[in-house]
Order: C-alpha cells, then structure tokens, then sequence
C-alpha cells in the first residue's frame, strides 16, 4: 500500500459529471444569514414551550416563507466552487448536509487543509441530540465520514465511500467544541484509505477509517 496522490491541481471538475457549479458571488451575503437564522430556529422549535396560539402563528409565518423561498429553487447537486491561492479550485457540495453553506441543517462543519490532511471544528447544538444530552451517534458517523472524504478529496483523490468503521470511544457532548482531523493512510488502485477522529478537549470520542474508491471522470 502506498500514497500516491494526485496533485491537487489535478481535482476533477464538476461539470465534467454534468454538476451545476456556483461561485461565492453567486451567493448573496444574505443567504448565510439566513441559513444562520433558520439553523438556530431548528434549535428554537425543538426545545420551545411557547403556548399554542403562538406556536399557530410561528407555523402560519414559517409556512409563508418556505413558499415565498420556494419560487426560486436551485438544482439538487449544485456545487460551490471556492478559488485557491494556487490558481486552482476547491470544490463543495452546497448543500451537503454536514457542511453544506447553503444548509441549515449543517452543524455546520467548517474544514481547513492541514500538512497532513484537513481538520474541522464544529460544536453541535441539542437538534444533534441521541442519548440525552449526547450528540447521536449517526451524525458522529456522519462527520467523520465528511471528513475522510475531504482528506481524500485534498491529497488529490476525490472519491465515494465504500466502507465506514466507527468506534465509539467516549460519549460525544452537545454545545462545546469539537475538533475533528483526519488524513489518507494509504492507496491500492483505485481505493483510499483514510483515518480520522472527533476530539473533545483533547480527548478522543470516536474515531473512523474508511475506504474510499476514485471516481473516474466521465469519458
Ligand atoms: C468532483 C465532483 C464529485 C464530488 C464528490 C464528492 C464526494 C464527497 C463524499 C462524501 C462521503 C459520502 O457521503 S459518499 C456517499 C456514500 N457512499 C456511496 O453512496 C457509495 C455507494 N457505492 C458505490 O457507488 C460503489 O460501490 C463504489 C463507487 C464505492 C465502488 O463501485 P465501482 O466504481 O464499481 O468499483 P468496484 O470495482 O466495485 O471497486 C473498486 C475497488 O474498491 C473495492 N471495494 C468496493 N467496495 C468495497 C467495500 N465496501 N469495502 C472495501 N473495498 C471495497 C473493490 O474490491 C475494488 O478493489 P480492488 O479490486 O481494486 O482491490
């Protein structure tokens, strides 16, 4: 086994799978506000005790604005591509559910590069709740996933994943701050493996590897 990535340079291009690809111009300031807004509303509806008459008034107001928003609607796999300092382009789904900017029901996720793959902090409100007061262990999978992806995705070798394996370390906690890091261990062929963990002050509280397959660029 060996790694052998790609440079990054050399990522494919969306519109090479026949994806809509948006800038950062084409979204309007505005639209992280509201994504803001709307995720902390989730957070607000979940745990309210307001009184009925004015829940009835916040559904009526909410139902208002999903059809006024609804008018306009962008394509399901859109792409966000970000420019790098090297001339190329980073490329994100925009509204993937772990980090997606356009979607509020993302942590959200904020991912960086690092020398030796990429790291994410996050701190997750009580909508990602399972066990009380412990984030659930799917949306534990779910990031880790996200970035043994990218870590794959930054060496070069964008790619679906095949196979997941989590171990649940230590209870994963709501509302504090979580660092996530993770890194491509080897290449065989057209697989990737990836290793990565979640990191509540310091200490492991779940950890993934995953094997991760190339996608080949249509043609
Ligand atoms: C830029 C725009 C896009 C941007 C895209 C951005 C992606 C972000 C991804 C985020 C992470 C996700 O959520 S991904 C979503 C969840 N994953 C999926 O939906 C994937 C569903 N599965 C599939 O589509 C398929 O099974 C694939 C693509 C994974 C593999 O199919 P394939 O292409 O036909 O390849 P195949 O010949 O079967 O296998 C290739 C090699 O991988 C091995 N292999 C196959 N499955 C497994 C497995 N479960 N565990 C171990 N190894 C496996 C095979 O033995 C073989 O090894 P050898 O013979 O070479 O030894």
């Amino acid at each position: 086994m060996s790694v052998d990535a790609a440079p990054v340079s050399e990522l494919p291009d969306p519109r090479d799978f026949g994806l809509p690809v948006v800038t950062e111009d084409d979204l309007p300031d505005e639209l992280g506000t509201l994504v803001a807004r709307v995720h902390d509303l989730v957070d607000a509806v979940a745990h309210t005790e307001a009184g009925s008459a004015e829940l009835a008034q916040a559904s009526a107001t909410v139902h208002e604005l999903t059809e006024r928003l609804n008018v306009k609607r962008r394509d399901i796999g859109a792409m966000l591509e970000r420019p790098r300092s090297d001339g190329g382009a980073d490329y994100e789904t925009l509204t993937n559910v772990v980090s997606g900017r356009s979607n509020p029901a993302a942590p959200p996720l904020v991912l960086e590069h690092t020398d030796d793959g990429v790291r994410a902090r996050v701190t997750l409100n009580g909508t990602y709740q399972g066990p009380p007061g412990l984030a659930h262990g799917g949306w534990v999978a779910a990031m880790l996933d996200q970035v043994l992806g990218s870590a794959s995705a930054a060496a070069g070798m964008v790619g679906l994943t095949a196979n997941l394996d989590v171990n649940y370390r230590n209870p994963t906690p709501l509302n504090a701050p979580l660092e996530l890091t993770a890194r491509v261990t080897g290449t065989e062929r057209r697989k990737v493996f990836v290793s990565a963990e979640i990191r509540h002050n310091g200490e492991v509280t779940a950890e993934g590897t995953a094997v991760m397959v190339r996608l080949d660029v249509p043609g």
